[in-house]
Formats: C-alpha cells, structure tokens, sequence
C-alpha cells in the first residue's frame, strides 16, 4: 500500500503555547519501500508517525492510503481501517501479561484481513518453543519479538515502528531488525522506522531527514544493507 501527504502540518496548542510540530510535509512513499526517518529530538518524527498512521490527526492537509483519503475519515472509520491494514511496533511492548506468547499474538491476527499461521508467525520469531510461557516470564528481547509476532500476525499492509530496538542490546536488536526486513523483502509489507540510530539507516530504500518539523532531506539509499551486516551504537 502507497501512502502519499499533501501539505500536511500538526500544530499542538497547549493553553495558549502553540507549537508547530509539521510543516507542509509533501512526501509520497511507494507500496513496499522501507523508509526509515531521522532527525533530532523534537524535530517531528513521532508526530510525523503518528499523523500518518491515523493515530492522531494532521491539522491542516491530506493523507493517502493508495487512493483513500484517511484525512477524511472519523475515529470509527481510523479505528478500523489501523485494525485492518497497519502494524505497530514501538520500543514499548504493549503485551498483555495474563495472557501467555501465543494467546498475545492470536489477539493480533485475529483482527487481520488475512492473517498469517500463529505457529509459523512464533517460529519467524524464534518464540515457538517460548508459546506457553507469560510476558514476566520472558526477556526484554523475546517479549518484543512477541510484540512483533503480534503486529505481523494479521499480515499488515504497512509496519510503523518507533525506535523498535531503542531498548534492545546490539544482538536482540539485529534480531529484531531481521524481522522486520524479512517481513518487507518477502511479503512486501510497506515499512517506516522511526530512529536514532544512524546505522539503522542503511537497511532502508529511502531515508526521510526531518529538523524543526520539515524535512530537510530524501536520500536514496545506494547501499542497502542486510539487519545482520550493520553496525550498532
Ligand atoms: N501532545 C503534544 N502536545 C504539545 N506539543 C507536543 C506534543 N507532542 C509533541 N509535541 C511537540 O512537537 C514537537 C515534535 O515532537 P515529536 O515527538 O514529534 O519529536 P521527535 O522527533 O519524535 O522527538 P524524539 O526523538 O525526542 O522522540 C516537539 O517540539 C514537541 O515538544
């Protein structure tokens, strides 16, 4: 799935501070590009995932999935349309804790489309043999990689991820990284990644470079590179 924004800003008023988080963002990304944005704290990254993905709504502008106008939908059409079509990994995991690994990611495909195998999900993610256990009794790595089954399960037309290793070790990090690149190299899944690590960068086809709310720069990427061939830190 495409997703193109046109003119679109976000201006967050608290009593009367108004803080322009967007800036007439124009930027089309293509069906099953990996783009991955970089930029300073509080350059508009978030905001930026946030308005895209329908988790909050642009204040003036438009945004695109394919040719659906999501600027124009209410909070029932948004609601359904993330629950049908967009993942989410962010550097929280979000799992439910009276809920063991396997009944966490059945959660997620049991809102999808066209969800994919839950066994063939868990072994993707190296947490079959994990699938009976509960969140407290699992690593901060293995519950993440539970936090992706979950997001890949329903077989998502676009992945957002928000500093998705911002919590891992170099290890559990490119594991995670391996995941979600297998995910858009096999099944074509359109893929953001928010990030702060640079290294992270080379994976993607294109880099989005925000600052103080605009982008600043799109660079295509001649140097693509395998989760497991970057450097950490
Ligand atoms: N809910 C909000 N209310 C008011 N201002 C906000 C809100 N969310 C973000 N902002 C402001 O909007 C700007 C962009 O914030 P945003 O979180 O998008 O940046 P970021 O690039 O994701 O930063 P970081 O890398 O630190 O997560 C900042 O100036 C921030 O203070």
């Amino acid at each position: 799935m495409s997703i193109t924004l046109k003119n679109v800003s976000k201006i967050y008023k608290t009593g009367d501070v108004e803080t322009v988080a967007l800036k007439n963002i124009n930027l089309e990304i293509k069906d099953g590009e990996f783009i991955v944005i970089l930029g300073p704290s509080g350059s508009g990254k978030s905001t930026l995932l946030n308005v895209i993905s329908g988790l909050d709504t642009p204040s003036t502008g438009e945004i695109y999935f394919n040719d659906i106008k999501i600027s124009d939908y209410n909070e029932d059409k948004l609601t359904k349309f993330r629950r049908n079509y967009l993942g989410f990994i962010f550097q929280q995991y979000n799992l439910l804790q009276n809920l063991n690994v396997r009944e966490n990611v059945e959660i997620g495909s049991a809102v999808g489309k066209n969800p994919l195998g839950i066994d063939e999900v868990l072994k993707s993610v190296s947490m079959y043999e994990e699938r009976d256990k509960y969140p407290y009794q699992l690593s901060g790595g293995q519950q993440q990689r539970v936090s992706i089954a979950r997001s890949i399960a329903k077989n998502p037309k676009i992945l957002f991820c928000d500093e998705p290793t911002g919590a891992l070790d170099e290890k559990n990090g490119k594991q995670i990284l391996n995941i979600i690149q297998v995910m858009n190299n096999n099944l074509k899944t359109t893929t953001v990644v928010i990030t702060h690590n640079t290294n992270i960068a080379y994976m993607a086809d294109r880099i989005i470079k925000m600052n103080s709310g605009v982008i600043v720069d799109i660079i295509e990427n001649q140097d693509k590179r395998k989760a497991s061939e970057i450097l950490w830190a």
